[in-house]
């Protein structure tokens, strides 16, 4: 099912005069079966979007559309999603069974619909209980904790209580799928391995899926799009690598860099781009003088040959090793420190003097108001 928000807006009164807009007018359309990472710092209003679009906060202003079907009004037990928190929320006294099973069994609702469901597949199972029976096995053998299903959640490890919060949100066949930090509860190990997780099963079940998280390499790694927001305003969608490579301004380009990306003081003076006080290159089309800063990814910057077009010259200060990465810390003639990636020369001196060049259309350059005027 498609997601469409048009000029959705949120304001929560303070008890200062001024109200606190979480989310500023998004205009947003997710397509059908994708899934999407709703990306951005704290306090930026991915909670509040989430809850808006499951129905748990009422919206001030703009509509939500699933489909053509204008859904802003609508409760959030008659919209037809599954939800996963940050903290799983399941029921401590209830087992593993009782919890999948929970929402099929206490809403009229939803009784209603598969009772009816069960009257018009002709379903192989021989009575509706075996029917409802059916269903949370499926689920539970989706998200692969068929051998819990006896078990409370308290004797369950916390990746194991996050399947179990997933196959409650899909038994009941929703057409969205809405998680608040599925992962953030979870060790680093368990995070990476349920992040697939809920790749697979989302691939599997096609439901379209909307995941906050604030951990962009989260949302890189499994997400069809990412979603960044930022004070709640929308900043940038797109697939991840394109976000990546084609930053819309120097906000997206910081967040979504791992933090390995340099912001290099420089300016435009006569259509000439100068790194630092240095006179760079040309500039491919003429741009206003001013005073910008050039974002340049570790990994982007490479060694060259002397005179090379565009190149630079700069020399070592530093290097260090983190894990398997290996980064040198260069100064250029103003001062400045940039980091690259060490790639394959160990036997860098400090003060060597480097000739360096940058990929092609990875030189991203930003007005002093952090939009970005040039990508060359
Ligand atoms: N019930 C509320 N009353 C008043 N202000 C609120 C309320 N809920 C959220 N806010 C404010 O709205 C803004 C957006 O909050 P929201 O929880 O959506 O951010 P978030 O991006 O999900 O942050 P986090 O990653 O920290 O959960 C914040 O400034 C927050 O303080």
């Amino acid at each position: 099912m498609q997601v469409r928000l048009e000029q959705l807006t949120k304001a929560f009164e303070s008890r200062k005069k001024d109200s606190v807009i979480a989310v500023n007018k998004l205009d947003l359309t997710i397509e059908s079966g994708k899934l999407i990472g709703l990306l951005g710092p704290s306090g930026c209003g991915k909670s509040t979007t989430l809850f808006m679009v499951a129905g748990i906060h009422d919206v001030t202003d703009g509509k939500i559309y699933f489909d053509d079907r204008d859904v802003t009004e609508l409760s959030a037990d008659k919209r037809g999603i599954g939800l996963v928190f940050q903290n799983y929320a399941l029921y401590p006294h209830l087992s593993v069974w009782d919890n999948i099973a929970f929402p099929l069994l206490n809403s009229k609702d939803m009784k209603k619909r598969l009772k009816k469901q069960f009257a018009e597949q002709h379903s192989n199972s021989p009575n509706y209980k075996a029917y409802i029976n059916k269903l949370v096995e499926d689920a539970a053998k989706l998200v692969e904790i068929t051998a819990y299903l006896d078990r409370k959640p308290g004797e369950l490890s916390g990746g194991q209580q996050q399947r179990v919060a997933i196959a409650r949100a899909i038994v009941k066949s929703p057409s969205i799928l809405l998680m608040d930090e599925p992962l953030s509860n979870l060790d680093a190990r368990l995070r990476i391995q349920t992040r697939d997780e809920i790749k697979r099963i989302q691939q599997q079940t096609g439901i379209t899926t909307i995941m906050v998280t604030h951990d962009q390499e989260e949302a890189l790694a499994i997400s069809d799009e990412v979603i960044v927001l930022k004070d709640g305003l929308l900043q940038q969608q797109g697939a991840p690598q394109d976000v990546y490579d084609n930053p819309a301004n120097q906000f997206v380009a910081e967040f979504i860099s791992r933090s390995q990306i340099n912001m290099v003081h420089g300016k435009i003076a006569t259509n000439k781009l100068y790194l630092g006080q240095e006179e760079w290159f040309p500039l491919p089309a003429p741009l206003m003088d001013q005073e910008v800063t050039i974002g340049l990814r570790y990994e982007n910057i490479k060694h060259a040959m002397e005179n090379i077009e565009r190149s630079f010259t700069a020399s070592v200060t530093a290097k260090a090793r983190i894990g398997g990465i290996s980064t040198v810390q260069v100064r250029l003639a103003d001062g400045q420190q940039i980091t690259l990636l060490n790639d394959h020369d160990e036997s860098l001196r400090e003060s060597e003097r480097l000739n360096l060049v940058v990929k092609p259309q990875s030189i991203l350059v930003f007005n002093q108001k952090g939009e970005k005027i040039l990508q060359c």
